[in-house]
C-alpha cells in the first residue's frame, strides 16, 4: 500500500503565459510535518492552493488521501475537504465574529450538531490550542498575534482533520511566540496523529518541527528528503537558500 497522503506528480501551473512550476514531483508521508520551502515567488503557496483545490494546475497529478483531485465530482470534493483543516496566512478570521463563532463556523454549516454540542466541541478545541476558556467571547481585534494564529489553528482543527496545512504558521509572531507555536504544533501531530504540510522561511521552525522538506526553485523541487539530505544537497538554490544558515544551525543545536 502506498503511504504517501499527497503525492504530486509532474504538476505544471500557469498563470497566463506565465509558468510558475514545470514539473514540480514530491510526496508527503502519513504522520510527518513536511515543510515547502523556497525564495519568494517559487510557487509554495501556490502549490498549497493546488492541494488544497483552491486552484487547479494546468497538468500533471495531484493526489490527497489516495483521491486524484481532478476526478472528483462536487460531492466527493466536498467529503474530501471535511478531511483537511488550512490555517491561512494571517489567520483569515471574520472580525464580525467572536473567537467561538470563527471556530464553529464548519460544525454549523457542515454538520446537524445541536448549538449545546457546538459550544463544547469549540471550547475542547480553544483548550487544546492553549487559550484561556474566556477567549470564547472575544473578537479578533481584541487577540494579540499569537493568539489569532491560535484560533485559527482551533479552526483548523474544528472538524478533527487527519491532515493539516498551515501557511506561514509563525510569521509575525516573536521569536518565543513562534517557538512556543512550533511546540504546539509538534504536540498536536504527535497527540492527534496528523500529517501537516506547512509552508515557511522559519529556519527555527525548519529544525525544530519539519520532518522532511522541498525546496522550490527554478519552477521544480531542487531537493527532497530530511534536513540532513537536504542540507548535503549541492544545488545552488539550496545554498542560497540555506546561505549562513548550515553552521548556525549546527552549532545552536550541537549537531
Ligand atoms: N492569482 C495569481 N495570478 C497571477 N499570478 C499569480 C497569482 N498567484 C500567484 N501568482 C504568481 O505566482 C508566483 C508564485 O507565487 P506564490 O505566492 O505561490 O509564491 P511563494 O513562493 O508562496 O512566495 P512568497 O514566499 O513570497 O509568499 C509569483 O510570481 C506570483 O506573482
Amino acid at each position: 500500500m502506498n503511504s504517501s497522503v499527497i503525492s504530486v506528480s509532474e504538476l505544471v501551473t500557469m498563470f497566463g503565459q506565465s509558468v510558475i512550476h514545470d514539473g514540480v514531483n514530491l510526496s508527503v508521508r502519513r504522520g510527518e510535518i513536511y515543510g515547502l520551502l523556497g525564495g519568494s515567488g517559487s510557487g509554495k503557496s501556490t502549490l498549497l492552493k493546488e492541494m488544497i483545490m483552491l486552484l487547479r494546475p494546468a497538468s500533471g497529478e495531484i493526489r490527497v488521501l489516495d483521491k486524484d483531485l481532478s476526478t472528483l465530482s462536487v460531492d466527493e470534493a466536498a467529503q474530501l475537504r471535511r478531511r483537511w483543516g488550512v490555517l491561512f496566512q494571517g489567520g483569515a478570521l471574520y472580525s464580525s465574529l467572536t473567537v467561538e463563532e470563527n471556530i464553529g463556523i464548519g460544525l454549523k454549516e457542515y454538520t446537524d450538531l445541536p448549538v449545546t454540542l457546538i459550544r463544547e466541541i469549540v471550547q475542547i478545541k480553544i483548550e487544546m490550542v492553549g487559550l484561556p476558556a474566556t477567549a470564547a467571547r472575544l473578537y479578533p481585534a481584541e487577540l494579540s498575534g499569537g493568539m489569532i494564529k491560535r484560533v485559527a489553528l482551533a479552526r483548523a482543527l474544528s472538524m478533527d482533520p487527519e491532515l493539516l496545512f498551515l501557511d506561514e504558521p509563525t510569521s509575525g509572531l516573536d521569536p518565543v511566540g513562534a517557538e512556543e507555536f512550533d511546540k504546539l504544533i509538534l504536540e498536536l501531530r504527535d497527540i492527534l496523529g496528523l500529517t501537516i504540510v506547512m509552508v515557511t522561511h522559519d529556519l527555527d521552525s525548519i529544525w525544530t518541527v519539519v520532518d522532511r522538506l522541498a525546496v522550490l526553485g527554478e519552477k521544480k523541487v531542487v531537493a527532497e528528503g530530511s534536513l540532513t539530505d537536504v542540507l548535503a544537497n549541492q544545488h545552488p538554490i539550496v545554498g542560497q537558500f540555506f546561505k549562513g544558515a548550515r553552521g548556525r544551525i549546527r552549532s545552536q543545536h550541537g549537531k
